[in-house]
């Protein structure tokens, strides 16, 4: 079966200054071949709003990583074409991935992934630093308001809590005034009190700042900061919610019976 992406009308630079941050057209993504091939992404079809907060949601192993991945130049996809900012990633070599992913996207994983050995303000910095790019003071120190982490800079990881080591692993992904925020399950090791912490300060970052931030979570209440919720089943899109509340969220994911 082929999926190529379905022909559209060359979109003006306009339309990409207004239009979605980030679409993909007909994704697919194969793990393996033959007998034992895993079809992680089914044929989806989706648009990012700009500006947006957008929670991803849907049963273990429904292809919630593997869209952000691709989303993401994290992974290739086996066929379709995934668009980040007017850039065709899925067609960028590995060198060209690697700069858009360094100067133009920022991640947020569960396991907050920052340096040990250097401090929160080194972390928060590091992206920018590897890619010698200027620090813009001003907007470090609005950033590291709005995480609440002024108290903390000079701190290495070890001497923060999980939702400290959180926000600085946002505040980081922030830095370069990305594109995207891509987050990874960023509540997932938390407590509700620094969930909501790390939520309303992504939530803000979309309110305040104008960024664009897409957020795989299990987690109905997290679902609920977003402006939008994809759900998502068998590789497949198979919903969303507009302004959802954890009420709503619930409901369409017991509507689903998507988790036994
Ligand atoms: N590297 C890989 N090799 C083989 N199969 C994979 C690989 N990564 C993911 N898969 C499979 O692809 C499917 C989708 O996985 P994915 O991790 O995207 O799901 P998910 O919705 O994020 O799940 P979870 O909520 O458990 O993290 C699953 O069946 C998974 O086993």
């Amino acid at each position: 079966m082929s999926h190529a992406p379905p022909a559209e009308p060359a979109r003006s630079v306009a339309d990409i200054a207004t239009g979605p941050i980030a679409r993909a057209r007909g994704l697919v993504k194969t793990y393996g071949s033959g007998d034992t091939a895993v079809k992680a992404l089914d044929g989806i079809d989706v648009d990012f709003g700009r500006g947006e907060l957008t929670a991803i949601m849907g049963p273990s192993g429904s292809g919630k990583s593997t869209l952000m991945h691709c989303m993401a130049g994290l992974d290739r996809p086996t066929a379709g074409a995934v668009e980040v900012d007017g850039v065709e990633v899925s067609r960028l070599s590995e060198r060209r991935l690697t700069k858009l992913r360094r100067t133009r996207l920022g991640f947020v994983f569960q396991a907050y992934n920052l340096v040990p050995t250097l401090t929160a303000a080194e972390n928060i910095t590091l992206p920018l630093d590897i890619a010698r790019q200027p620090i813009d003071r001003d907007f470090f120190d609005t950033v590291v308001d709005a995480v609440r982490l002024r108290d903390r800079l000079h701190h290495k990881p070890s001497e923060l809590s999980g939702g400290q080591q959180q926000r600085v692993a946002c505040a980081r992904a922030l830095m370069s005034r990305p594109a995207v925020v891509f987050a990874d399950e960023p509540t997932g090791n938390l407590d509700s009190e620094s969930s909501a912490e790390v939520l309303g300060f992504l939530r803000r970052s979309v309110d305040d700042f104008g960024q664009s931030v897409v957020m795989v979570t299990h987690e109905p209440t997290a679902a609920s900061y977003a402006h939008r919720v994809l759900f998502l089943a068998d590789g497949r899109l198979v919903g969303e919610l507009v302004d959802p509340t954890p009420a709503t969220v619930l409901e369409a994911l017991g509507a689903r019976h998507q988790d036994p």
